[in-house]
């Protein structure tokens, strides 16, 4: 019998070796869609490599990660691009947007990536903005505020609908004020939206908003009790 796997996100049995060293050591993770999960752990444990592994830019050494029901370590180049644009959607610790775009041109260049025409592009670029709260006028992203910059970031992951979203320290460069704000974006999310959110954080009080809380360690993910 042939049954539909619900989850957004099931790691299994994940390996991976860099620099000689066995960093992910059998990692299982399950994330259902509107579900979150905050991974902490100490600097050098391998969260980055965790989800650079989710995102397929990192090949394990064995194990299966699959993403809205696809294995991507079985996928290839433009297979596993085409895959990644589809379903995960992504926020680093820096925003990496385009700086001299404006918020909307940089999320919907996001969307016209992943096949959308740019009429459509811009008008779900616009909506999302102003829903998450970025100012739409005039101004280069550049010259926004760090929490505007991680808002547009959200949005830029968002547009395409991802099953997954994946954040890596998305509050790590901001003031206190910016941090709660976009720390309870974030996790605002997974209900508003339907998506699994996976969220690598050295920030108690970021950590602290996840449906659950895994700590990883000596290359194991385990659930973490406050
Ligand atoms: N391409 C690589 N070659 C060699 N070693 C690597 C490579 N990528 C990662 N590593 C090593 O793997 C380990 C895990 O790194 P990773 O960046 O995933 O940790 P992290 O938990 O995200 O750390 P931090 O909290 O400091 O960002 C580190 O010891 C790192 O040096």
């Amino acid at each position: 019998m042939i049954t539909e796997d619900r989850a957004a996100l099931r790691i299994e049995g994940l390996r991976h070796s860099a620099g000689g060293r066995l960093v992910l050591d059998g990692i299982d993770l399950t994330v259902e869609p509107g579900n979150s999960v905050a991974v902490t752990g100490p600097s050098g444990s391998g969260k980055t490599t965790l989800l650079m592994s989710v995102l397929g830019l990192v090949k394990p050494d064995e194990g299966a990660i699959r993403v809205a029901g696809q294995d991507i370590t079985r996928m290839r180049g433009r297979a596993l691009a085409a895959h990644r644009r589809t379903h995960l959607g992504v926020v680093f610790q820096f925003g990496e947007l385009l700086p001299e775009l404006s918020p909307v041109e940089n999320v919907a260049l996001a969307a016209m990536l992943a096949g959308r025409d740019h009429r459509r592009a811009f008008a779900a670029a616009e909506d999302l903005l102003g829903e998450l709260g970025v100012p739409l006028e005039g101004t280069s992203t550049g010259l926004l505020s760090g929490g505007e910059r991680q808002r547009t970031a959200v949005a830029r992951a968002l547009i395409t609908e991802p099953a997954v979203l994946l954040a890596d320290e998305p509050t790590g460069s901001l003031d206190r004020t910016s941090r709660e704000s976009v720390a309870d974006l974030l996790f605002s999310l997974p209900a508003r939206r339907g998506c699994a959110l996976v969220v690598v954080t050295h920030d108690p009080a970021v950590a602290d908003r996840a449906d659950r809380l895994m700590r990883l360690d000596m290359g194991q993910l385990a659930e973490a009790h406050a």
